[in-house]
């Protein structure tokens, strides 16, 4: 990843709370220097304040990129402090859900190169994926520069279209919830035969880690790895009868919620 230009330039974080943070935490280790990063947000964690990063300073005229982490709430509040930025040198990043490029272009000018995107929390541990598209003058460096950024905290992939970015959230920007919810569900579960609660949750959590790395390193797809934990007749088979009944259609309405919302948002 060449962060060159974002250290001789700077980059500047507007808002840093947990997604910010996350990216941030994920940055540093990958060698963006900390004096390179100005961050605006009213209330620095004791993390963000012990990293050296140029906090609620004076920011620099000509940063490499603005990656804006700010909740859509407080969107129309925190961006127009930024405008002077919207020069068409700097490239804004934005991983606001809802938050459409044509709202950036309102307040910053069409001239403004603007990615829009979608991480996850689990780039705090550089396992995160981040959906990725441009408006019409982001170029392919633009989108270069901010795939190798995002690069830092895990996998990028590239959309065609803005409006896909919806659906994105609704899968993998909201989906560590439900997988975190799935621990909870299942760890209750646990109890419900019989376990204490701290041994029913340390299974839980070791058995979806353990199957996300399993399904992380295999070559084997979901359904074979589902599979090879199935034996005929056996208990998996009695237990995914039960499972495999509601949670299609389960998971389903839950997306499309979530989707559905991300939508909203961008109205
Ligand atoms: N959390 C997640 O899993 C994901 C979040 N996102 C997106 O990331 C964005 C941030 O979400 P998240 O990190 O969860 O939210 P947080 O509330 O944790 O972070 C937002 C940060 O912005 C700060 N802030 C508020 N107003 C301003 C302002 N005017 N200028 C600068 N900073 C400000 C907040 O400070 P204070 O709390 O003191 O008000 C807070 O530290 C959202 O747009 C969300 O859609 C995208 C993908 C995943
Ligand atoms: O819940 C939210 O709105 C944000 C966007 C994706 C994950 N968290």
């Amino acid at each position: 990843m060449d962060l060159s230009e974002v250290n001789a330039r700077g980059l500047v974080l507007l808002g840093c709370g947990k997604m910010g943070s996350a990216m941030l935490e994920g940055w540093l280790a990958q060698g963006v220097r900390a004096a390179s990063v100005w961050v605006q947000d009213p209330h620095p964690s004791a993390w963000l304040q012990s990293t050296g990063v140029q906090l609620n300073a004076g920011l620099p005229p000509d940063p490499a990129i603005v990656l804006v982490a700010v909740k859509p709430q407080m969107m129309a509040d925190a961006l127009p402090s930024l405008a002077a930025l919207g020069n068409g040198a700097t490239l804004f990043v934005s991983v606001a859900a809802g938050t459409t490029i044509g709202y950036y272009e309102q307040v910053l000018g069409a001239q403004t190169p603007i990615i829009r995107a979608m991480p996850n929390t689990p780039a705090a541990v550089a396992r995160g994926i981040t959906a990725i598209c441009g408006n019409p003058v982001a170029t392919a460096a633009h989108l270069d520069l901010a795939e190798a950024l995002l690069q830092a905290v895990g996998k990028v992939v590239r959309l065609e279209d803005e409006q896909q970015i919806d659906a994105v959230t609704g899968l993998s920007g909201s989906g560590p919830a439900y997988v975190f919810h799935m621990i909870e569900a299942m760890a209750k579960a646990g109890e419900g035969v019989g376990l204490a609660p701290d041994l029913a949750m340390e299974l839980a959590r070791a058995t979806v880690c353990g199957a996300g790395e399993l399904a992380h390193q295999s070559p084997e797809s979901a359904e074979q790895l589902r599979v090879n934990v199935t034996s005929p007749n056996g208990t998996t088979a009695a237990g995914l009868e039960v499972l495999m009944a509601q949670l299609p259609d389960l998971m389903a309405r839950t997306v499309k919620a979530a989707t559905t919302r991300a939508q909203e948002l961008g109205k």
